[in-house]
């Protein structure tokens, strides 16, 4: 017998709850993006053996994930809504496929996962996505379009940035869908996207990997100049003691060129020499 996914209008009437906006709470109420998502993850052979969800809302996205995974944990901040969740999976709970953890994502420690998949709070979206990226799983993740656009970016993108050098260090990231303020109740003043991230290791590596979020900060703030004016105006930011030594150590052609399109290897290489000729702060 096929499996009769939860309407998550019935599911949001018998929760008693509208969302708030102030919460973060946007809740999925089109069954078509409901119904791809889990898609995401295994239509490239992603591991469903335990999924994590953050922010299980009302559970629309629960129930799909549920039917696709052997186990599923969710993280909900929102006491009203956990219980809930416990009381409409009281089935699931009791045979141990589903555990509602009611707790904030952001501290709360996380499970041993082989896969995320989640509408994110979106006022967190970003200190949970670099929560989660680290641990080396899979991730089907929903973000404000533009922030998943720039996570997504490439060298030469208009969007690229700190965040896509960043995020690329541990996954690749394709934009797999864009999703319109309609899908959701309430509406998000802003589109939403749906990132899927591939885990494996950076072809490259850095002496020291809180100095190469710094320094990648610093020069991204200056992303119009060139890179040489770029390295030696943030040194305020970077805490290299001697930009004027990195610049001189560096490739003149990359020297010349803009943030925008040095790619995360380019930036390494360059991280290493600001690292060992800059005198940084940090060493
Ligand atoms: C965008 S809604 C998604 C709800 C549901 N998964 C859906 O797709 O309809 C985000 C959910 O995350 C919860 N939330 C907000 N901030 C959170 C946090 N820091 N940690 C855990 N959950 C959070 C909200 O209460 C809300 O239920």
């Amino acid at each position: 017998m096929t499996r009769q996914a939860r309407d998550p209008d019935a599911l949001r009437a018998r929760a008693g709850v509208v969302g708030d906006p102030g919460q973060d709470q946007h809740f999925l109420v089109d069954d078509r993006v409901l119904d791809r998502l889990p898609g995401y993850l295994t239509e490239v052979g992603g591991d469903t053996s335990h999924v994590l969800e953050i922010g299980g809302g009302t559970g629309a996205l629960t129930d799909r994930l549920c039917a696709v995974a052997n186990s599923v944990t969710v993280i909900e901040r929102d006491a009203r809504l956990a219980s809930f969740l416990r009381e409409e999976f009281a089935t699931e709970c009791a045979e141990g496929t589903l555990t509602v953890i009611e707790g904030d994502a952001l501290e709360a420690e996380l499970p041993s996962v082989t896969a995320s998949v989640s509408n994110l709070p979106y006022g967190a979206s970003s200190e949970i996505a670099f929560r989660l990226l680290p641990r080396g799983v899979p991730l089907v993740l929903m973000f404000q379009r533009e922030f998943a656009e720039r996570m997504a970016a490439g060298p030469g993108d208009d969007e690229y940035g700190r965040l896509s050098v960043t995020a690329n260090h541990y996954a690749d990231v394709e934009l797999v869908e864009t999703v319109p303020p309609e899908a959701f109740d309430p509406q998000p003043a802003v589109e939403s996207a749906v990132l899927r991230t591939a885990p494996r290791e950076p072809s490259y590596s850095v002496p020291d990997g809180e100095f190469f979020r710094t320094f990648l900060k610093a020069i991204f703030t200056q992303r119009r100049k060139t890179m040489r004016n770029a390295v030696r105006n943030t040194t305020h930011i970077s805490g290299l003691d001697d930009g004027d030594a990195v610049v001189d150590a560096a490739d003149e052609e990359l020297m010349g060129r803009r943030a925008g399109s040095v790619s995360p290897a380019e930036f390494a290489q360059l991280t290493r020499l600001a690292w060992e000729v800059g005198d940084p702060d940090t060493q």
